[in-house]
């Protein structure tokens, strides 16, 4: 990897703290971080660098995986760093930060390649990369690059004009759009595992998938955010971003050897496939729901309307669930079923593949009671992949029972997504980062929704907190012929909870998940 100094905008604020020092330090206890690192700190706080660098000790105490490790591999790391007081809108902070960082490459004699990431509010973006073109921060003789956090945009107009802002001051392949459901180990293991098993890569298609369900359930409720998620909802929060990523990763088709650029090309063609919505149609499709007063792990919590925050009478969607349908050669016919949601009953982030029952008989179905074949890949709050199949169960009689193949990473303690996005920035790998075609996609597709929202088109059904969400999300299977799977309240997924025979596999033997193929990286 190559020498960089790293320009962290909001280094006194709460993502910083709370994900990116502790990110930073367990890429440096890896050895994953470049050999020579420069860290620049910036914020208005009138830190000095001796209280940054103890405030930075503190959140890896407190946030870090490995906290448990020697003190003195803390003191190590952070004894370089530098804080900077800078005021983004002022021009002559950055003519100071400009001074400070060429005195740090001379010193540590690193090339100015220089990597800005943008940890504060998204009214910031603009102005921070303006002001990097006009100081001249950008224009040294190295590369530069700029990562940002989400929200990218209000809606698809807002957002258009944010990348057009942004594009006058880095080129697209400089951008780095975080969407941290990209980082996640198990999405970026997913593409392995359709890769590597030519078993799994045949049956990926509307022959042999009946459905496939997307599910980031949560528990916690809107917490102190209300000020941002007031405005934002459930749709823009999650949906329109990580959901629709979930969406594309799973959709893919990617030969073997396919490289960096063909994962971009093949995710958009996905968001060009996706069958737009007539805003007076959405509602046949879209569910959106608040919650209402309940009970989460026992414990009695208020409704999203009494939330400290949250504007009286507010119609925000705390919780959306989507039929949603891709109409390429592939996917013709084979619903994705979308949700997300806060304060539901459990934390559950996953993908369910459930195959078609091509060889079932009326005879066989009444007499085996055979479930369905599933592929199910958990990222949240465990992580797995789990091959639900049917086999005899042993006791004379010929009955069938379903039989799981269950891969867990024994033993292996997997990295943050956070971790993950932050050393492919670094190596200039924006495979998992959001490139702006599949932005402006989703934020196009998403569109007619907003405006139905907003119209009030589509009714706002209130869902007692500690559920699963309003009924109607289920009726919006049951049309199909389908139920969501593993809600505790579907009996059709109790065979699957009390399952008799398990197949246990070490994370490797039975299929090659350990790593991501080289030939999907690429280095800039
Ligand atoms: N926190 C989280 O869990 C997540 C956050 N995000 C995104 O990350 C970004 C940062 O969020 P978060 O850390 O929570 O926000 P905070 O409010 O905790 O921190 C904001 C940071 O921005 C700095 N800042 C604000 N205004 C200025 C200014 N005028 N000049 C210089 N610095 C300024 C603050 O510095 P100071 O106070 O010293 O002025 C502070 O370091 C946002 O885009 C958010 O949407 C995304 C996912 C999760
Ligand atoms: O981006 C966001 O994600 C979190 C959920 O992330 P997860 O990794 O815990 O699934 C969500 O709580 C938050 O509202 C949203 O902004």
């Amino acid at each position: 990897m190559e020498p960089t100094t790293f320009v962290l905008f909001g280094a006194t604020g709460d993502l910083a703290k709370r994900k990116i020092y502790p990110a930073l330090f367990n890429l440096f206890l890896d050895e994953k971080l470049p050999s020579s690192f420069s860290l620049i700190g910036l914020g208005r706080r009138e830190w000095t660098d001796a209280s940054f660098r103890a405030n930075v000790e503190q959140s890896i105490r407190e946030f870090s995986r490995r906290q448990g490790k020697d003190p003195s591999f803390v003191k190590q790391f952070v004894e370089t760093f530098k804080y900077s007081v800078l005021d983004i809108g002022r021009q002559e902070d950055y003519v100071k930060l400009k001074h400070l960082i060429e005195q740090r490459e001379e010193e540590l004699h690193l090339p100015p390649n220089r990597l800005f990431y943008l940890s504060v509010g998204p009214e910031h973006f603009q102005p921070i990369a303006a002001n990097i073109q006009e100081s001249g921060l950008g224009s040294a003789n190295g590369w530069k690059r700029l990562v940002i956090e989400k929200p990218f945009g209000h809606d698809l107009q807002s957002a258009r004009v944010l990348n057009e802002k942004l594009s006058q001051a880095f080129t697209e392949n400089e951008i780095f759009r975080i969407d941290h459901y990209l980082g996640k180990p198990m999405v970026q293991k997913l593409e392995a595992l359709q890769q590597n098993n030519p078993v799994i890569q045949g049956l990926w298609n509307n022959r042999h998938i009946a459905n496939v369900q997307i599910t980031a359930n949560e528990t916690v409720g809107v917490e102190e955010r209300a000020g941002y998620y007031d405005h934002v909802g459930a749709l823009r929060d999650m949906f329109q971003n990580h959901m629709l990523q979930l969406l594309m990763m799973t959709a893919i088709q990617l030969p073997r050897e396919s490289g960096f650029d063909e994962v971009q090309v093949k995710k958009k063609r996905i968001m060009e496939a996706l069958e737009p919505l007539l805003k007076q149609d959405v509602a046949a499709s879209v569910i959106r729901g608040q919650y209402a007063a309940g009970s989460v792990k026992g414990e009695p919590v208020r409704g999203y309307v009494d939330e400290p925050g949250v504007a009286a009478g507010t119609m925000n969607d705390t919780f959306i669930a989507a039929k949603l349908q891709i109409d390429d050669y592939f996917w013709r016919g084979v619903p994705f079923y979308i949700r997300t949601g806060k304060r539901m009953k459990e934390k559950s982030t996953r993908i369910v593949i459930e195959f078609k029952e091509q060889f079932t008989t009326s005879l066989t179905e009444k007499k085996d009671h055979a479930e369905a074949n599933l592929l199910v890949i958990e990222m949240s709050p465990n992580e797995s992949i789990t091959l639900q199949l049917n086999a005899k169960d042993g006791s004379g009689t010929g009955a069938v029972k379903p039989v799981h193949i269950d891969i867990h990473p024994a033993g292996e303690q997997l990295p943050e997504a956070y971790e993950n996005l932050i050393r492919d920035a670094l190596a200039g790998d924006s495979t998992f980062f959001a490139h702006w075609d599949e932005v402006e996609l989703a934020w196009a597709w998403a569109q007619p929704i907003l405006e139905a929202f907003e119209e009030n088109l589509v009714p706002l059904h209130l869902y007692e907190a500690g559920t699963y969400g309003p009924s109607e999300s289920d009726e919006l299977l049951a049309q199909d012929g389908f139920h969501w799977w593993f809600d505790a309240n579907n009996e059709q997924t109790n065979a699957l909870v009390s399952q008799e025979y398990s197949y246990h596999n070490s994370w490797n033997t039975l299929v090659s998940l350990q790593s991501t193929p080289d030939s999907w990286r690429k280095s800039c």
